[in-house]
């Protein structure tokens, strides 16, 4: 249904000129923001990175919370007026897509959000949208990137997104581990999507209901920066993580006390939960070469209850049931059910045989390299490569009764590289002891394998490699280099494992004619 605006008043505080079809806010502005004018737009396709993609007097504007085919008045986010684009947030539909739906987190719903005078948080820009429609768009988006950045055909990269069943049809209820900043009176946090803002909060219904169920908005976070909380999906015990601000992490007797008023205000929660400090010193070292100082930082975590990990238990009806211990922070898969679909994916596509050997590069707590472990059986070998001290700590001991597992420390090119060059010094001193590696599988950071890691892996010649990525653009190109240096995407999987957000997670398989053989 049309909605009528309301009609344009005092001239929008642009620094350039107004462009034809901007008005002004007719609704409270959120405290942070400038008033850059609004614009009445017709509204293109999706993009990727959760907006879509209009156009206003021919410069691009990239708009959150719309849907394409939508006419929306949108508030101008960032509108420099020499920029390439514009940004812009929708505070008002006028003309409705089909597939519009109520966000139901109130405080991520631009709608209603403006009207109050705040901006929406981050981290649910598809929310307005059926579920179902949000997978067709992340297909086209995926699609998209695949074509434009990975130069693949639109054929190759025709996917369908899987849902995860129990989403259906809301979408909910699926975050297992979530970081809250800290209001300036002490309460759990969201920041809003662009600004400094952050808005207190009193439900997550992304999270999962054990997170919702403790009720940590009741307390007083007071002096913490950030706070992260874990609750697994399918495991046990919940892990709070405090991170307090600098002032108080560089004070060992200001930290203290801290500690001290946080255990009393935890004590209410069951005894199931723990809670740890994350002290991030900041050191200060003078660079005796130049007269300059540079700082880094330092890690020491300080014990309020319990544990400093949580238990993750990963189901395959295929592949059997597994625990695994995953330390403070550590990466574990977000969805609740993401570390058993991906699992399946993986196993699926490696198609591990006995004796085989696989490289699990940027093996994280070793989630796939233990059931990769059993399809390789003991005559076999999985070589887990790993750069962060404390996820090699978990996968030495989630691996610790698969003598086939060798978990490798150092970054991936650096392991690789050993392997390279002197790869007849057995597993654990980091060599290959002569063998081929039959299948990499890796699952790099967003950021993409990038061209040092895929070299390595390219000059050794795997038969197989199974790429998890769950960032497209970073897969698109890291696919690219792949199909130039004639490795091809023979199959992949996208799934939707973050329902109501932008993200999606792939899982590629690429061989190439002749790799694999002696
Ligand atoms: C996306 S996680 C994947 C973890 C694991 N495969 C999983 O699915 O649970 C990426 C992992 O790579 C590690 N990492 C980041 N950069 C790395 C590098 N250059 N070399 C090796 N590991 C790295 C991180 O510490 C993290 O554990």
């Amino acid at each position: 249904m049309e909605q009528s605006l309301r009609a344009p008043m005092a001239a929008p505080s642009l620094t350039g000129p107004i462009p034809a079809g901007v008005t002004s806010a007719p609704h409270p502005r959120p405290r942070s923001a400038p008033d850059l004018g609004q614009l009445i737009l017709k509204v293109g396709p999706m993009a990727h990175g959760g907006h879509c993609v209009a156009r206003h007097e021919g410069r691009p504007v990239f708009v959150r919370h719309a849907i394409p085919g939508e006419t929306v008045v949108a508030e101008l986010t960032a509108a420099d007026p020499s920029g390439q684009f514009w940004r812009a947030d929708t505070v008002k539909v006028i003309r409705a897509s089909e597939f519009r739906r109520l966000n139901q987190w109130k405080l991520a719903d631009s709608l209603r959000s403006y009207p109050a005078g705040r901006q929406p948080v981050g981290g649910a820009e598809y929310g307005h949208i059926v579920l179902d429609y949000q997978r067709r768009l992340k297909a086209q988006v995926f699609r998209d990137t695949m074509v434009r950045l990975g130069r693949q055909t639109v054929e190759d990269v025709e996917v369908l997104v899987h849902g995860m069943h129990a989403d259906e049809p809301a979408g909910l209820h699926w975050r297992t581990r979530t970081t809250f900043a800290v209001s300036p009176g002490g309460r759990l946090s969201i920041p809003v999507h662009s600004g400094q803002d952050t808005i207190p909060v009193s439900n997550i219904p992304l999270a999962v209901q054990e997170l919702n169920e403790l009720h940590l908005w009741e307390i007083d976070f007071s002096g913490a920066a950030s706070v992260n909380v874990t609750t697994p999906g399918h495991g046990r015990e919940a892990l709070i993580i405090i991170t307090p601000v600098l002032e108080i992490s560089d004070s060992p007797e200001t930290l203290k006390s801290y500690a001290n008023v946080w255990r009393g205000r935890l004590s209410k929660l069951s005894k199931q939960v723990s809670a740890m400090v994350a002290v991030r010193r900041s050191t200060r070292t003078i660079q005796k070469t130049q007269s300059q100082t540079s700082s880094s930082g330092t890690v020491e975590n300080l014990q309020l209850r319990g544990r400093s990990w949580v238990q993750e238990d990963v189901s395959s009806e295929r592949y059997g049931t597994k625990a695994f211990r995953v330390t403070g922070e550590g990466y574990w898969p977000v969805h609740r059910d993401a570390a058993a679909t991906l699992v399946e994916a993986v196993m699926q596509a490696a198609d591990a045989q006995d004796g085989q050997v696989v490289a699990d590069l940027y093996s994280g707590a070793g989630l796939f390299s233990a059931f990769l472990a059993d399809a390789v059986g003991q005559h076999g070998a999985v070589l887990s490569v790993e750069a962060d001290p404390s996820a090699i700590r978990d996968a030495r001991l989630n691996l610790q009764d698969v003598p086939q597992a060798t978990v490798l420390e150092g970054k991936a090119d650096e392991v690789l590289s050993r392997w390279l060059d002197a790869p007849v010094t057995g597993f654990s001193q980091g060599g290959l002891q002569s063998r081929r590696v039959d299948t990499v599988v890796m699952h790099p950071p967003r950021s993409g394998a990038g061209r040092a890691v895929l070299s390595r892996v390219h000059e050794l010649s795997p038969g197989k490699i199974v790429y998890v990525s769950s960032e497209t653009a970073a897969f698109a190109q890291d696919t690219r280099w792949l199909n130039e240096h004639g490795w091809s995407l023979d199959a992949v999987q996208v799934y939707d494992l973050a329902p109501d957000t932008h993200r999606m997670t792939s899982v590629g398989l690429f061989t190439r004619p002749g790799a694999g053989s002696a």
